[in-house]
């Protein structure tokens, strides 16, 4: 691929980020703070504090995302997932409730133009091939995002929709 492939489809054009605050809850285990999910971003930036909870999915069990001092975490959001054809997946992920401590964090969603439009997107032509065929269909920017705030956050992949 062109070293501005990404860039000349603007996937990091758009940025909006969600402040979240996630007070106290007596009993976690009746609640969550965020319900398991993936980013419809092409990739997520994400400040926790120290408290934990956050936690993601891997080969079926789910992982403590440790929060290390300065540090970042990077998700990749469904976005990449469609238009590197699942060369790279998108993380799911979740939020666990605090029995005692408030939690803060700042996740900041890079995506394409954030008006949801005509455009059409869909896995990259280059990375296609006999042994590679498409695993999506092309979809319209507008359809993708209604897609996914229809779904709501369920714990299933709005992709299986866009799925050939
Ligand atoms: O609060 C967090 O650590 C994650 C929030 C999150 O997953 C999101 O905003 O998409
Ligand atoms: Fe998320």
């Amino acid at each position: 691929l062109s070293s501005d492939m990404l860039k000349s489809m603007d996937c990091m054009k758009g940025l909006f980020m969600i402040c979240h605050y996630y007070p106290p809850c007596p009993q976690p285990d009746l609640t969550i703070g965020t319900n398991h999910h993936s980013d419809n971003s092409f990739l997520t930036i994400l400040l926790q504090d120290q408290v934990g909870g956050l936690q993601i999915l891997h080969q079926d069990c789910w992982v403590d995302v440790s929060p290390v001092p300065g540090a970042l975490v990077i998700n990749i959001g469904d976005f990449m997932q469609l238009i590197t054809n699942d060369k790279f997946i998108s993380a799911e992920h979740r939020v666990l409730s605090n029995r005692t401590e408030t939690r803060i964090s700042v996740a900041s969603f890079f995506t394409t133009n954030l008006l949801p439009n005509s455009t059409v997107y869909g896995p990259i032509k280059e990375l296609l091939s006999e042994e590679n065929p498409p695993i999506y269909r092309d979809f319209t920017l507008e359809e993708y995002t209604k897609g996914y705030v229809k779904k709501g956050l369920n714990g299933t992949s709005h992709l299986s929709y866009l799925k050939l």
